[in-house]
């Protein structure tokens, strides 16, 4: 499996895929910059007069709802619908569910839409799955990533998309035995945006791997030992988060597969 894993890695620094984004205000920079540090091409492009053109031209969609307003939704929904017609694959960060009924109910319409990938943390996931039983805190998780699991099965389900919860452990939920990741650092929750990078690399795996659940498995991997690797270098968030672009860009094989714990 490492093998695998290494090998995607490999075919994404060399594919170099364009990568779609409708990301939040938050994170544009962080995303931009993470995709081409391993080797993808993101554009971030969000007017409805040029949608149609861009999901056309590009390998794969990312969406992310973390700043959304209508004239934006509108947009999401566009290219939503068109990647689902030109058969193109698409991934969602469904940032901040559950914390007012406007998400939620933008979160259904793009549900509807069928994304390939769906990726949130905890309390995201089980907002999306409607088990959620206690309040959501904005953009962060209340709650463990295991504690999510049922409602990701549930979502997989309802949606045949992968589903990856993000945390302390990072699942992957799909039509394969559910695989975990047991790497990254708790200090990567004090630097904006890792979540939705995490989203956008998928994004990145999904427009040149095949399997989309060893896509999904790849990226997260890939940032989670970034973050982790990167931390050992690092004296707070700031530096990090510098430090992460850097080790992501220049990571090797056998850094990959000596740091990656992995279980299904
Ligand atoms: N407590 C933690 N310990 C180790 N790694 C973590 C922890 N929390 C998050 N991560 C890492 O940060 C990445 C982003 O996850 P997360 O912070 O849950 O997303 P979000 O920003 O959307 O809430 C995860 O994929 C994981 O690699
Ligand atoms: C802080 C914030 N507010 C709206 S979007 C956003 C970024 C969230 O990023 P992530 O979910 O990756 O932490
Ligand atoms: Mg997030």
């Amino acid at each position: 499996m490492k093998n695998i894993l290494w090998n995607h890695i490999l075919a994404v620094r060399t594919q170099a895929p364009l990568v779609h984004n409708i990301t939040n205000h938050v994170v544009m920079n962080n995303t931009a910059n993470a995709l081409l540090a391993i080797g993808a091409s993101p554009i971030m492009a969000h007017a409805r007069e040029e949608i149609d053109e861009m999901v056309a031209l590009c390998q794969v969609l990312v969406v992310n709802i973390g700043t959304l307003d209508d004239v934006w939704v509108d947009a999401m929904l566009q290219a939503a619908r068109r990647a689902q017609t030109l058969n193109k694959p698409w991934v969602l960060d469904p940032v901040g569910a559950g914390a007012t009924a406007y998400r939620d109910q933008v979160l259904s319409q793009l549900i509807a839409l069928h994304p390939t990938a769906i990726r949130g943390n905890a309390s995201e996931i089980m907002a999306l799955a409607k088990a959620n039983q206690s309040q959501t805190k904005g953009v962060d998780s209340t709650a463990q990533s295991q504690e999510a699991l049922a409602a990701a099965q549930t979502l997989h389900k309802l949606t045949g998309a992968v589903i990856g919860i993000s945390g302390e452990t990072d699942f992957i939920v799909s039509d394969q035995p559910v695989v975990q990741i047991h790497n990254g650092t708790p200090l990567m929750t004090r630097v904006t945006g890792l979540g939705c990078t995490a989203t956008a690399l998928i994004g990145a795996f999904l427009a040149v791997i095949k399997n989309k659940t060893e896509a999904m498995i790849a990226a997260i991997a890939l940032l989670s030992i970034a973050g982790e690797l990167a931390e050992k270098s690092s004296r707070g968030p700031g530096s990090l988060q510098m430090n992460l672009l850097d080790t992501l860009y220049n990571l090797t094989a056998d850094e990959f597969k000596n740091t990656l714990r992995i279980e299904s």
